[in-house]
């Protein structure tokens, strides 16, 4: 029995408990005296939890498992599968992280879809009244049993027990889709990744590690391009940070798709996150940082820092066209960088070396992703300071 530690008063406790079914049951018992009517009401399990809820939206074969990697090595500790689980589970758990994965909430397996003619991406093929129910029960701190979908076969798997992690991340293709779900977020990042780029990634992916051919990787983005745009795109404007992946700019009409330009697009007036900014906030910043401090071969690297608008929203954009050529020498550029939220100096740069491995080390692509799971770990840290604070501040009244 997994016991709330929310408790409204010493004799009040509010246990959660799963059901051997697996459907979650919430039984609510005094310590005190049984007749006595509660001095308060009821607490739920809800009402205290700390599950902060982070969303992630973006195409398949777009960086999202890379990203995850990155974000749940900010909090610390490798993610794994759930031990003794389904060995075909998308679910990745750390010791403050859990991250699922939206497909598991497709309604249509991979004949159903082919049945009725729909992609996956088409919001007929998925679950969002039960994403909603069990995004939000985590949220307040009860343990679900969420479906799996199981990639390898394309059938729906049994479900698997979820508890409510420290923090939960839901990627996939539709987590700011449903209004219901969006307002479940605290944080949700959109990657942007554009046609050009996507179709490089894919080739060296599904060509290179899977032995598709060049046409069936052409025929599969034009099939998905319809609901890509009507469905998953529209999400972007949502996002309290999107990043753009763009062929870069340093090459004229470059068409290799190696050196890229990256923008990171920041909200402005999100609680809890300030965006990061180069030199001086607010102001238009165009930097060329190579010269005696910052190695860089052809085409080289350009940085540019400035406000602008994006669906109406005010924001701040960081972009970096171009390519590092020694990692370790991006400590000067993080130097040049404010509103981090690092914990010590040089701990992007520590973050870009321990992973240099992963795709898009030594561009925007890595760096900005390293930033984005700093400043998540500072959004996690600000709401649950203030949750912890909350109590206090209410006993004082
Ligand atoms: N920043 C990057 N730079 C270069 N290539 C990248 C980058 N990110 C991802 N890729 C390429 O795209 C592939 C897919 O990346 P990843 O597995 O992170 O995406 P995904 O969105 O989780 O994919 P899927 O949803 O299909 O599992 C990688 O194997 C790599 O080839
Ligand atoms: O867009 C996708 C999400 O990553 C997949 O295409 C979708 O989940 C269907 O998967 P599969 O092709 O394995 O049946």
């Amino acid at each position: 029995m997994a016991v709330c530690s929310a408790y409204a008063s010493p004799s009040l406790r509010t246990p959660c408990s799963i059901h051997p079914t697996g459907s979650t049951q919430h039984l609510i018992f005094f310590t005190g005296d049984p007749r006595r009517p509660p001095r308060r009401p009821p607490v739920s399990c809800s009402a205290e939890s700390n599950t902060v809820v982070i969303g992630l939206a973006a195409d398949s074969g777009c960086g999202k498992s890379t990203f995850m990697r990155r974000l749940t090595s900010v909090f610390g500790g490798a993610a794994a599968p759930p031990k003794g689980g389904n060995p075909d589970s998308n679910t990745l758990i750390s010791n403050s992280t859990t991250v699922i994965c939206l497909d598991d909430y497709h309604s249509l397996d991979r004949t159903g879809r082919k049945e009725q003619g729909v992609t996956a991406l088409d919001p007929r093929a998925n679950n969002f009244d039960l994403m909603y129910e069990q995004v939000k029960a985590l949220k307040e701190g009860k343990p679900v049993e969420k479906p799996i979908y199981n990639h390898v076969t394309g059938l729906l798997d049994p479900p698997e027990l979820i508890k409510p992690p420290k923090i939960l991340v839901i990627e996939g293709l539709h987590p700011m889709f449903d209004a219901r779900v969006r307002s479940l977020l605290d944080f949700s990042v959109y990657l942007d990744i554009s046609n050009e780029v996507k179709f490089a990634w894919k080739i060296q992916r599904d060509m290179a590690e899977r032995g598709h051919s060049l046409e069936s990787i052409k025929a599969s983005i034009e099939a998905r391009k319809p609901d890509f745009n009507a469905y998953i795109d529209p999400q972007k404007q949502y996002a309290d940070c999107v990043i753009e992946v763009l062929p870069t700019e340093l090459i004229p009409d470059d068409n290799e798709g190696k050196v890229l330009r990256v923008r990171l697009v920041m909200k402005e007036g999100v609680k809890h996150f300030s965006p990061v900014y180069l030199f001086d906030e607010g102001s238009t910043i165009s930097w060329i940082p190579c010269g005696r401090k910052l190695t860089c071969s052809y085409p080289g690297i350009k940085f540019f820092y400035g406000p602008d608008a994006y669906y109406d929203h005010e924001v701040s954009v960081l972009e970096m066209d171009g390519q590092f050529d020694r990692l370790d020498e991006l400590i000067y550029v993080e130097s040049h960088l404010s509103s981090l939220s690092t914990k010590f100096y040089g701990e992007v740069t520590q973050q870009m070396l321990k992973h240099a491995d992963f795709p898009g080390s030594s561009n925007g692509t890595g760096l900005f992703q390293t930033v984005v799971g700093l400043k998540i770990r500072d959004l996690f840290e600000q709401i649950i300071a203030e949750k912890s604070a909350a109590p206090v501040e209410a006993s004082k009244v």
